[in-house]
């Protein structure tokens, strides 16, 4: 079915003019749709099906090796006030960048189809979705958006009614002008991911990586969203919504903010190893919160699918995603197995014999087999654990996680909703690959969405104070966790994964008054009789290993702070500023 209403036929032919495609397909989520796009990629040599013994239904897509993370360096905000992207986002003004980006998409689709996707986040008819129509040049966008967007007739039908959209452009930037197709297009040198957010629209050119290119995802889920959350008093994260049920049957809903690759998936597919909990996935990397008429935070997963890593995932760490992940599910930059199926570092000890890394060659033992921010594409319907709440649950704790190998604690609870917007405010964490860069350099991630948030992060730490200024008592409590801390051997001290149910049963004792804490600089941590470790491999001195904080590095710390916090300069909120001088006071006593 095509589009009728004048304002979304006018966007199409205005763009169908400028990048020139050689036909138009309207993605619809019929079978034969899903069967078209994989034929296209099989054909083109884009993706490979995998042995349908082992793998049914699932194929493997190899990219390009210059496109395969995001890419911050190239990601713009171009609001029409510089200051209105913040210190720590990319700008240039809106109308250099249109003009600039135009020339780019000029004949940028010649000799290819333009798929035409309107998709929305969240529940359709739902007064919390966002409407969106991508248009792009790669049947890989296609075929992953239709994982992880809700895409159906009626999204169609909504936005045909009231021409009411966020526009998504999308090309790879590799017009078949004078040459021919290869299996993965992308154009590096000039890759681009613009947003507009006055105008609440988004440009991207030249990579077909997944937070590049799936532009419902990070684009207009966080970044166009948390844009609209400031202005409508709601909030757009980067965050997972677990279920979790305690052995006396009570439930609770538990978000977390953790930067790329460090264990939002993980945990929102949690399997406790403690007798009598339970836990499902209600989302694992995107929730969209509000307040309720009874003042708690209720948030839901706008998502559909899982983007997640699969180095590191195996059936020991996380048995759920391996099961997410049996049929159906389409690997990016994994290796392949002699039979037909995908491996990665991590899902067995040792590799197996006659694999082919991610770049197609008989893998030596040099180097990984799969690309560190190798990734699957699986719709959520494939999980054996996803909690049936779609429409919104009311979060009892929020916690804030990162790596850092040393100086943060197991977990800590923020005194007050202002004392934890502080610590969400200084969180940092080890960089990884799933972007461009150096992997393993700390660095200030706030609320982990330093990449994601599409204005002044001055104002949004703002925004987050004044979520409290009605009836604070109904919001959730703040926890600052990291799973990833280090001992003496490299190792990571705590055991992580399945383990981990044992803070959230600490902080839920804490949430019932069944725990006591002991202040901290950082928040208050668990007294060691309070903290379940029965059964664990752990020292003598697990606590210390797991809870002190080192002076001398508290105190670089507080410099660190000091000139992250300078960066705002004068968007940064009073509160926050007092909250860091009392803790430079504490670090000191
Ligand atoms: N040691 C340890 N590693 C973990 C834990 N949880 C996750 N990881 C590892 O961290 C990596 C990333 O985990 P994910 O859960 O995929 O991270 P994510 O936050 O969902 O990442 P994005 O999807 O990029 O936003 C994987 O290699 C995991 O195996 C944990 O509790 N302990
Ligand atoms: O957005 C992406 O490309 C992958 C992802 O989930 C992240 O990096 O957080
Ligand atoms: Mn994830």
């Amino acid at each position: 079915m095509r589009f009728t209403n004048p304002k979304v036929v006018g966007w199409l032919e205005e763009w169908t003019a400028l990048m020139q495609p050689e036909r138009s397909v309207m993605v619809d989520a019929s079978a034969a749709m899903r069967e078209q796009l994989i034929a296209t990629l099989v054909e083109l040599g884009t993706i490979k099906a995998l042995n349908p013994q082992l793998r049914p239904g699932s194929y493997l897509a190899s990219s390009d090796p210059r496109d395969v993370a995001r890419l911050e360096s190239r990601t713009i905000i171009c609001s029409e006030r510089e200051a209105d992207a913040g210190p720590t986002n990319n700008w240039r003004a809106p109308s250099e960048m249109r003009e600039m980006m135009r020339k780019l998409y000029e004949g940028c689709m010649r000799g290819r189809t333009m798929y035409i996707i309107p998709f929305s986040m969240g529940e359709v008819g739902s007064p919390f979705a966002i409407y969106g129509i991508e248009i792009t040049d790669s049947a890989y966008v296609a075929l992953s958006m239709l994982t992880m967007a809700t895409i159906d007739d009626r999204v169609r039908a909504a936005i045909d009614a009231d021409g009411v959209f966020v526009p998504a452009v999308h090309s790879v930037g590799y017009p078949l002008v004078g040459r021919e197709d290869v299996a993965w297009p992308c154009n590096p040198e000039d890759t681009y991911i613009a947003h507009f957010p006055e105008t609440r629209e988004i440009w991207s050119y030249g990579s077909g990586y997944g937070g590049n290119a799936l532009l419902g995802k990070k684009c207009l889920a966080l970044r166009i969203a948390s844009v609209a959350a400031r202005d409508e008093g709601w909030l757009a994260e980067h965050m997972l919504i677990l279920k979790l049920t305690s052995p006396r049957n009570e439930v609770y809903y538990v978000a977390g903010a953790f930067p790329s690759a460090c264990g939002k998936t993980n945990l929102a597919m949690l399997v406790p190893t403690r007798p009598g909990w339970r836990a499902e996935t209600v989302g694992d990397d995107i929730a969209w919160l509000r307040r309720g008429p009874d003042g708690r935070l209720w948030a839901v997963n706008p998502e559909m699918g899982f983007f997640g890593v699969a180095p590191g995932t195996s059936v020991k760490t996380n048995p759920v995603a391996m099961e997410t992940v049996a049929r159906n599910t389409i690997f990016t930059n994994c290796a392949l197995t002699a039979d037909g199926d995908v491996w990665w570092e991590g899902m067995t000890k040792e590799p197996p014999e006659g694999l082919t890394d991610w770049q197609g060659r008989p893998y030596t033992g040099e180097g990984p087999a799969a690309h560190p921010n190798a990734r699957f594409t699986v719709s959520i319907e494939e999980s054996p654990n996803i909690a049936p709440e779609r429409d919104g649950v009311p979060i009892s704790a929020i916690l804030f996680g990162g790596r850092r190998s040393t100086l943060v604690p197991l977990v800590t609870e923020a005194r007050s909703w202002e004392h934890g917007v502080f610590l969400g405010s200084i969180m940092a964490s080890e960089t990884t690959a799933a972007a461009e860069g150096a992997v393993g350099r700390v660095r200030r991630d706030p609320f982990a969405m330093l990449p994601f948030c599409g204005y002044n992060m001055g104002d949004y730490f703002g925004h987050w104070l004044s979520m409290a200024e009605t009836d604070p008592q109904a919001l959730p409590r703040i926890y600052l966790v990291n799973w990833f801390r280090r001992g003496a051997d490299g190792g990571f001290v705590w055991p992580g994964y399945g383990e981990n149910v044992r803070v959230l049963s600490w902080i839920i004792d804490r949430l019932e008054g069944r725990a006591a804490g002991s202040e901290t600089p950082l928040g208050l941590i668990p007294k060691p009789e309070d903290f379940e470790v029965e059964g664990l491999d752990l020292s003598e001195n697990w606590f210390d290993l797991l809870f002190s904080m080192d002076k001398e590095e508290l105190i670089a710390e507080v410099d660190l702070i000091r000139e992250h916090y300078a960066r705002f300069a004068e968007h940064l909120p009073k509160q926050l500023a007092a909250q860091f001088n009392e803790f430079e006071e504490s670090v000191h006593r």
